[in-house]
Parts: C-alpha cells; sequence; structure tokens
C-alpha cells in the first residue's frame, strides 16, 4: 500500500466520523427548532407553571442553535487513540449520539487535556494524537503524531508531518484566529490554570500570550458557566485597533459573557485612541496624579462667584470669597466626594447667612427653616448656588488642569518644574485634540474622587417595545424572557466581574492599574505581558505597587511561553538583535519556522522616502496571500497613510508603533525604525515591538539625511 493510499483511507475514514457528526448536529439544531415549537405549544395551555417552561425551553433552545451555529466550521480539529484502543474525537463542542454515546469531546473538558498535554515523554495513554484540519464539512488535511510507538498495533498508520507548522504558515486575516487545534502543552497549562487568584502568563513576542488568555476566558466559561457568563469577563487591550483584531477569536465567549474594551475606552462615554508621547505618558501615568486630581477636585470653580450678596428684609447679607472658599473646604473633609458633599456645601451657606442675619439683628427674623425656605424660593440664590458648586463631571475637573496656573497650583511640591512644564505643553491643545488614551485613566480617578453626579433617572429600557414605536402584545413567557435578556446587559459602567483578562500588561500605567483594580475587586485575573516590549518610562517601583494593589493578595500562578510561533526565524533574528543592545542577558524565545527569506533592509535618501515606501508595500502585497501593516513612528502616520491612500487594499493597515502591540501582520514595512529607537527612554524596546509584527516577511526603511 502506499502513503498516498494510507493518507486517503485515513481522510476517508475521518470523513465518516465527520458526515456522523454533521448529521448529528443537523438532528440536534432541529430538535432545538421542535424545543422552541413546543414551548409555543404549551404557551397555549396557559397555565403559570407551563408559561414558566415554555419561557425556559425557547430561551435554551435558541441559545443551543446560537451555539452550533457559531461553532460549526472546523467543528472537529482531533483526535486521539488511546492505549486502551478506544478512540475520542476533540472538537469545538461536546456532542452525543442519540445513544448518548460521546461523539466529540469538548476542548476544554478534562478528558481532552490530553490532546495538548501528551508528549513521547508522557504520552499520558495517547498512542497517536491526530490533528483534522477540515472546511464547509470536509476534511482537507490530518496530522498524525506517533506518541507511544512501543504501544502502537503494528497496522496504525501515521500520517503527515507537523499540524502546528502547517498551522503556522496560513495567511494572517485581519482579524486573530483561534488555535484550539494546536494549542501547545506549556500554552495549556497556562490556559487550564486555576480559576481563581491571578494567573500570570509571560513570555516573548509571538508566544502566544493573547492566544492563551482568550482560550483561557473560553476554558473558565466552559468549567464554571454560572460563574464566568454571570458575573461577565472583561477583556481588556492596549488599543482600539487590537481590540478589533482579536474581537472574533472565540464566538463561544459571546458578546452577553465577554466584555472588550481598550485602556481608552473603559471610561463610559469617553473613547480616546490619540497616544502620548513616553515622558508625557510617564507623568500622567504616575501615583502621584492622583495627588494632583485631589486637589484639583477641592478647589473652587474656575469663573465660578466671587462672593455672595443678598438683600434679605432691607439687609445686605454677604460671604465672601474666603467665607465661600472655607464653608467649601468644611464641607469636604478628606475622603469625602464632591458631587456627593454638595449637600452639605448648600448648608454651609444657609448656616453661615442665617449667623450674619441673626448678628445683624434682622427685624423679624423667622427661625432658621424658613428662613432657608424663604431663600431657595429666590432664583437669584438658586443661581449662585448651581454656579458655585455644580454638579461636575471628570471632563470639567481635567479641562481645569489644562489651565497652566491651576496645574502649578495642584501639582506644586508633587511634580517637578520639568514635569509641569510637559504636561502644561501636552493639555495646552487638549480641547482641539481630544483626549489621549492617558487621560482616560485620569477621568476615572477623578470620577472616584468627584462621586456621582446625581443624574436624572434614566428610563428603563422597555424590552418590549418594537421598532416604530409599536408596543409588542406579548404573553407573560415572552416578558419574563426579555427581562432576563435586559438584565444580562451590563450597565455601562459595571464594575462587577467575575474575570478580568488584562493583555499587554507590561505597558499598563500605575494610574491603570487603579482604573483596573476598581473593575476587578470581585474578580480573579489573568495577566499577560512581556516586560521587554513595556514603553512605560516612569518610575518602575511605583508600576510594582500598583499593580499588586490592584491584584490584592489573591494567590498568583506563573507561567512562562518560550516558544515564537509569529516570526520566521529569520525576522525573530532581526528583532533580537535589537533588544539585545539594551538588554544583552534577557533569555528570548525560539522561533520555531524558518522561510529562508531574509528581512530587507533599506536606507534611501530622505526625499525618496514616500515613493519608495510604496513600491516596498506594493511589493509586500504582492508577495503575502495575507494582511500588511505598515508601522511608523507616531508623528508621521497621517503622512504615510497619504502616501498609501491610493492603495485601497482591505488587507492594508498603516499603524504607529504604538497601535502595532500586540498585532500581527504577514508583510510589514516599517518606516524610519531609526527614529523610533531615537527616543531615550522606551526607543529599542518600542522598535522591538515593531520588528516582531511580521509572520513572512519585513522590510524596513531607514532614511538618510
Ligand atoms: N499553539 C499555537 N498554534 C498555532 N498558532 C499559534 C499557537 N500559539 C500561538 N500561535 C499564533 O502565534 C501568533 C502570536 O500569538 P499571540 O499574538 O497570542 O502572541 P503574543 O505572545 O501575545 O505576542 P506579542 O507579545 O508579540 O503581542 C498568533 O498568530 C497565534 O495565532
Amino acid at each position: 500500500m502506499t502513503d498516498q493510499t494510507t493518507l486517503e483511507q485515513e481522510m476517508a475514514a475521518e470523513q465518516r466520523h465527520l458526515d456522523r457528526v454533521y448529521a448529528r448536529l443537523a438532528e440536534l439544531r432541529q430538535s432545538a427548532a421542535r424545543a422552541e415549537r413546543e414551548g409555543y405549544r404549551l404557551a397555549k395551555v396557559g397555565n403559570f407553571g407551563a408559561l414558566v417552561e415554555r419561557d425556559a425551553m425557547v430561551f435554551h433552545a435558541a441559545q443551543r442553535r446560537h451555539l452550533l451555529d457559531a461553532e460549526h466550521e472546523g467543528l472537529v480539529f482531533g483526535r486521539l487513540d488511546l492505549r486502551d484502543r478506544s478512540v475520542l474525537h476533540v472538537g469545538r463542542l461536546g456532542v452525543r449520539g442519540e445513544n448518548a454515546e460521546t461523539l466529540v469531546v469538548d476542548w476544554r473538558a478534562p478528558a481532552a487535556a490530553a490532546f495538548y498535554q501528551a508528549t513521547p515523554a508522557q504520552p499520558l495513554g495517547v498512542v497517536r494524537r491526530r490533528t483534522i484540519q477540515s472546511s464547509a464539512e470536509r476534511v482537507t488535511r490530518i496530522e498524525d503524531d506517533l506518541l507511544d510507538p512501543a504501544a502502537a498495533p503494528p497496522e496504525m498508520p501515521v500520517v503527515g508531518d507537523g499540524a502546528l507548522l502547517a498551522t503556522l504558515s496560513r495567511a494572517t486575516g485581519r482579524g486573530m484566529r483561534d488555535i484550539v487545534a494546536t494549542i501547545q502543552r506549556e500554552q495549556d497549562e497556562a490556559i487550564r490554570s486555576p480559576g481563581s487568584g491571578v494567573t500570570i502568563v509571560s513570555g516573548g513576542p509571538g508566544t502566544g500570550k493573547t492566544a492563551v488568555a482568550l482560550h483561557r476566558a473560553a476554558y473558565l466559561l466552559y468549567s464554571d458557566r454560572s460563574r464566568y457568563a454571570g458575573g461577565g469577563i472583561l477583556v481588556v487591550g492596549p488599543s482600539t485597533v487590537f481590540v478589533e483584531y482579536i474581537a472574533s477569536v472565540l464566538p463561544s465567549l459571546g458578546e452577553e459573557t465577554a466584555t472588550l474594551h481598550s485602556l481608552g475606552s473603559l471610561f463610559p462615554g469617553m473613547s480616546a485612541t490619540r497616544t502620548d508621547p513616553p515622558d508625557v505618558a510617564a507623568v500622567k501615568g504616575s501615583l502621584r496624579m492622583r495627588r494632583v486630581l485631589e486637589r484639583a477636585a477641592r478647589d473652587a470653580v474656575p469663573d465660578g462667584p466671587e462672593e455672595l450678596r443678598l438683600l434679605y428684609r432691607g439687609q445686605l447679607l454677604r460671604l465672601s470669597r474666603a467665607e465661600l472658599d472655607t464653608i467649601r473646604t468644611r464641607a469636604l473633609p478628606r475622603g469625602a466626594r464632591r458631587n456627593e458633599a454638595r449637600r452639605a456645601g448648600f448648608d454651609g451657606i444657609f448656616a453661615a447667612l442665617w449667623a450674619q442675619a441673626r448678628k445683624l439683628g434682622v427685624p423679624g427674623l423667622p427661625e432658621q427653616r424658613l428662613f432657608d425656605d424663604e431663600l431657595v424660593d429666590r432664583t437669584e440664590f438658586r443661581e449662585f448656588l448651581k454656579a458655585w458648586w455644580p454638579r461636575l463631571h471628570p471632563r470639567h475637573v481635567l479641562g481645569w488642569l489644562a489651565r497652566p496656573e491651576r496645574l502649578r497650583a495642584y501639582a506644586q511640591g508633587i511634580l517637578s518644574g520639568a514635569e509641569i512644564r510637559v504636561l502644561t505643553a501636552a493639555w495646552r491643545t487638549l480641547d482641539r485634540d481630544g483626549l489621549t488614551i492617558a487621560d482616560i485613566a485620569l477621568l476615572d480617578e477623578l470620577d472616584a474622587l468627584l462621586g456621582q453626579p446625581m443624574k436624572p433617572a434614566r428610563r428603563r429600557r422597555d424590552p418590549f417595545q418594537l421598532a416604530g414605536g409599536v408596543r409588542e402584545l406579548s404573553t407573560f413567557a415572552d416578558r419574563q424572557r426579555a427581562e432576563r435578556a435586559a438584565a444580562r446587559e451590563r450597565p455601562a459602567d459595571y464594575r462587577d466581574y467575575a474575570h478580568v483578562v488584562v493583555d499587554e500588561a507590561q505597558d499598563v500605567s500605575p494610574m491603570q492599574w487603579r482604573m483596573l483594580g476598581r473593575r476587578g475587586r470581585l474578580a480573579s485575573w489573568t495577566v499577560v505581558g512581556d516586560p521587554a516590549q513595556t514603553a512605560w518610562t516612569g518610575d518602575p517601583v511605583e508600576l510594582t505597587r500598583a499593580r499588586e494593589q490592584a491584584l490584592g493578595r489573591r494567590k498568583r500562578h506563573e507561567f512562562t511561553l518560550t516558544t515564537n510561533y509569529r516570526n520566521s526565524a529569520e525576522i525573530f533574528a532581526v528583532a533580537a538583535a535589537e533588544i539585545r543592545t539594551v538588554h544583552p542577558d534577557l533569555p528570548l524565545p525560539t522561533a520555531v519556522r524558518s522561510t529562508g527569506v531574509h528581512p530587507v533592509e533599506l536606507r534611501v535618501p530622505a526625499t525618496e522616502l514616500a515613493a519608495r515606501t510604496v513600491e516596498a508595500v506594493d511589493a509586500l502585497l504582492a508577495e503575502v496571500a495575507g494582511t500588511v501593516g505598515v508601522i511608523t513612528p507616531v508623528p508621521r502616520r497621517d503622512e504615510v497613510a497619504c502616501w498609501l491612500a491610493h492603495l485601497d487594499s482591505p488587507r492594508l493597515q498603516v499603524v504607529t508603533s504604538l497601535q502595532a502591540k500586540g498585532m500581527e501582520y504577514d508583510g510589514v514595512a516599517l518606516v524610519a525604525p531609526g527614529e523610533i529607537r531615537a527616543d531615550p527612554g522606551s526607543g529599542v524596546r518600542t522598535l522591538y515591538v515593531a520588528l516582531s509584527r511580521a509572520t513572512q516577511r519585513l522590510t524596513t526603511l531607514d532614511p538618510l539625511d
């Protein structure tokens, strides 16, 4: 029998199993549809119990159908032949036959763990591990590993030569893809780490930290659905570009369960995508900013009333600026929140005016309660109160910091003169350019200091409202179901997550750790990152302190990943040489894949940079089947995007060196790497990130002066 025949026979055998699974899946879909119909029939019975049952049936049937659809493609991807001659197929979800026999084991189930953990040294009862690729219900490829040759029956064939490498050579799409079929042992250990405490995953570029973090979220959901689906999982990444890239990795996480945010979108109602230069980010991210913000949150409103003058029964009552300040300060003892202490401030004003009126011997002065009522009836008095102690939104107060004289006063003795100058310059254009990502953590801190402004009660969304304003006529069970769906919609500033995943954690500043900590008080955590890729140039001690505070005393489980699956060995060699210039002894991952194609390093006259970049990007688009990323120094992004605008390819993306964090492209054109390196604080580390984004081709273009 030739090898080709063996391969064909083995593929045919897998196809038969796949056919059986998909046939069963079709039955399950039908039975889900039947359950929905049955649910509606129950409704006709009309009693309370039947309606509730109907509700549950319809809800679960719909959920099941959604899951079956979401995981349809590539449903079965693995097979284990065990020592006891039994066979297990592993897939994206568990499927049982009509006699309850197991057709597919869910990849997250304990029985599937051996698929990822077995090695020739420790076969864990597995004789042969097979990876199955399929497309549109057809088996397209199979790859075997013989893990326990001594236990293999003589007729057991072994085909293919490496599922992992085959997978890694596929073209990169706009979104990250899942790795369920080829998760490696060290990754699997991190994915299946205990649900409680803090799981910390570190490793160099391309070692699968993001992939592991997301698969871990899916694993947790499987292992304790009610806890994680109930509380929700928050996934935080550095930028919007990155969050879009990872959004579709695991459909099974579902929108109701996992909330994805960039650090710039965590504060409700605000969304920032601008980055600050490292020196500005270091000041804005420092814990010392908390003290600066505390002062601001207690200060008088800029352009507020200078004094209060009130004619009362022919007498002038007057509170000077100094008296108003004293009342405000008294109403705000340490730790009080300004928006919540508003009442106390107003009481202070009433008391001071009453005392003054008494002292002046105002004729016919009523008791204080009536005196207060008289004042409240006066429009100009109410206007004064609102102007003197308005409800403050954090964005107002951040605006005060953009006034140089105020910033100097608040930062006096906390920040150095140079730091104040850096901030002043950065915020000079706040109104024109809008917030940066680092500003969002300051807003969140201010929000904690100010407390909630009393908002007018928001109308609850009516779950029965149909388009066009027609209110649905519904039965009791419909209402219950709709109510439940509305309850699962988390409010915009939800903070009780059951699990928080922090990706690219090396770039989270101390103030950002505080912002995350406020959302994970009840959570277990997965924190993934690589210190060598950090752009943080501030105080490392502060950073550790803030991070430890956010994570609390929870038990730590640490994992290190050591293989780079992204870059070809030739590309990673260039990135490695760069980081070695500042960290000569840093342990680096090993890149497993060699393409024989070396990166192209071009030095071009500055005047030709635009033309040569266009040429290089054109060439990359022709050479790779997947995406091409153009990475630029931050100030050059828009200029470079203009050069390339005419190319108009959905495979092309232009990003700054900071937005490139966590991203991956098949081809990368890196414009002006020297300018990225030139930043004295984090230049080399940022360049290391940029150089390690490509899977197949890398071209660098350095302009010569
Ligand atoms: N076991 C695996 N099988 C197949 N592909 C994998 C595996 N592990 C990682 N990859 C692929 O390697 C690439 C890099 O993974 P990922 O982005 O998770 O790495 P990372 O450690 O977060 O990288 P970085 O720190 O550079 O952002 C992705 O394309 C991912 O799909």
